[in-house]
């Protein structure tokens, strides 16, 4: 299994550009389903979960073209891919490719809004809590679905077709907003999603269901009214670009020092972390290329923070957040309120010397004067980067195992950060 080898100590220096969000990227491919014309998606990163979901869409009989790298394209710049679902030879998502990625379970929307049934597996993703799927199941239920659960497959049915309805979530739920969003545009008749989502991934989706024809109003509050169409047609959207992403290079900029810009960023997409940051002590400037964060001669100082849905502080950047706090001038509290088992990177960061103590659902982390290298691993993808993010302030070497987590969600992860000075390789097995 590859390793990512790393000598902290370096500033970082230079652009990093960013790709789109995976987060938007697969629900948007997986709305492809939702139509029998073509969907084509710019922006697109080269990820280990999108090429997943290439995988299982594929299995559905969806028929996705890459489009090719001319000489002297700009290496860094998003793929795009030409979504065909004109056919779908199969309404099964299968255990074994969904087991492997949380967001796959997201066809059962689609699937059965289009072709009246669907049977996925129940699914897998990141360790970081019990994540059921029940609020997915009962919006389904309430656009008139009948759900079965048998031998770990979800049996939705619908022969009839989906009719529109009120849908009022008890938590905040991305996914589930995605899949009651999708299903509700082809069902028949007004939908009405309370306490919706309004993260930007979800106005990303509505956007794109948008062009392809579907009648939403409200994406990006906790109202969305959707109009039921009969069928969507072709469009062509880009991606947002990643806010996780964007985040977790300026926390790696707090933490070196130095000065980076984050080329491509949208600060609207971020706006809570960003303030986090100038808390800390960087310098965030937002300027017509991206996002300048810098962070010269002044330590960095404590914070205290709770994750919430958006707009909050992400539950996606807690973790590297968390590694910035290892060095802060002082002890900062952060708060997981969405996941119950989100910290499992406090026991790595403790093999760097970082001193945290767990109080429930609250990380006290005691700052220190330095760090040092050490063989650490993560079992999932937020908690793999905040390793590296410490890696790159620890003396001597840290070596990451366990890559995989990292290339599900950060694109070029060791090439961008190389580029800016930090001593960190691949080393593959
Ligand atoms: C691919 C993707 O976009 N993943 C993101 C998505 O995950 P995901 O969509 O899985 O996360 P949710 O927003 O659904 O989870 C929020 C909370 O609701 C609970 N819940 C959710 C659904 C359900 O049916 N029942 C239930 O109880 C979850 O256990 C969790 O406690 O949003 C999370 C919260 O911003 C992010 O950390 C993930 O990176
Ligand atoms: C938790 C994440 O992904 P997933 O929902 O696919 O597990 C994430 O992107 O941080």
């Amino acid at each position: 299994m590859d390793k990512i080898r790393i000598v902290g100590g370096n500033e970082l220096k230079g652009t990093i550009p960013i790709s789109g969000a995976k987060n938007a990227a697969l629900p948007l491919m997986i709305a492809s389903l939702l139509t029998e014309e073509k969907l084509i998606l710019e922006n697109v990163p080269r990820l280990a979960d999108v090429a997943l979901l290439q995988r299982i869409l594929g299995n559905h009989g969806v028929d996705i073209t890459t489009n090719g790298k001319r000489n002297g394209d700009d290496p860094y710049a998003g793929q795009t891919l030409e979504i065909d679902a004109r056919v779908i030879v199969d309404t099964v998502a299968p255990y074994e490719l969904v087991s492997k990625m949380r967001a796959s379970f997201w066809v059962v929307g689609p699937l059965l809004a289009r072709m009246g049934v669907a049977k996925v597996s129940l699914p897998g993703g990141c360790a970081i809590g019990t994540r059921p799927v029940d609020f997915h199941l009962d919006a389904l239920r309430a656009l008139g679905a009948d759900i079965e659960i048998d031998a770990g497959y979800v049996l939705a049915k619908a022969p009839r077709g989906l009719t529109g309805a009120r849908i009022v979530f008890p938590k905040v739920s991305v996914g589930a907003t995605h899949t009651a969003l999708m299903a509700a545009a082809l069902a028949r008749g007004e939908s009405v999603i309370e306490n919706a989502a309004r993260e930007p991934e979800i106005v990303d989706v509505a956007d794109c269901l948008i062009k392809m024809g579907a009648r939403i109003e409200g994406a990006g509050t906790s109202t969305i009214r959707i109009e039921g169409v009969p069928r969507l047609k072709a469009a062509r959207h880009a991606v947002l670009p990643d806010r996780i992403e964007t985040g977790t290079y300026a926390m790696a900029t707090a933490m070196t020092g130095g000065d980076v810009m984050l080329a491509g960023a949208r600060p609207d997409l971020l706006e809570d972390a960003l303030e986090t940051l100038r808390h800390a002590g960087a310098e965030i400037d937002v300027t017509n290329e991206g996002i300048r964060v810098r962070r010269n001669g002044a330590g960095i100082l404590p914070v205290d923070v709770s994750t919430a849905p958006y707009p909050g502080f992400p539950t996606d950047l807690q973790a590297q957040l968390m590694a910035l706090m290892t060095k802060a001038k002082g002890r900062s509290r952060i708060t997981e309120t969405i996941f119950e088992n989100r910290f499992m990177h406090v026991q790595e960061l403790a093999r760097l010397g970082a001193r945290i103590h767990l109080d429930g659902d609250t990380a006290v982390v005691e700052g220190v004067e330095r760090l040092t290298g050490a063989p650490v691993m993560a079992t999932d993808l937020r908690a793999s980067v905040s390793l590296v993010i410490a890696g790159l302030a620890a003396e001597g070497e840290t070596m990451v195992q366990r890559v995989y987590h990292l290339d599900r969600g950060f694109e070029k992860l060791e090439e961008k950060l190389s580029r800016c000075g930090a001593e960190i390789e691949r080393i593959s097995a």
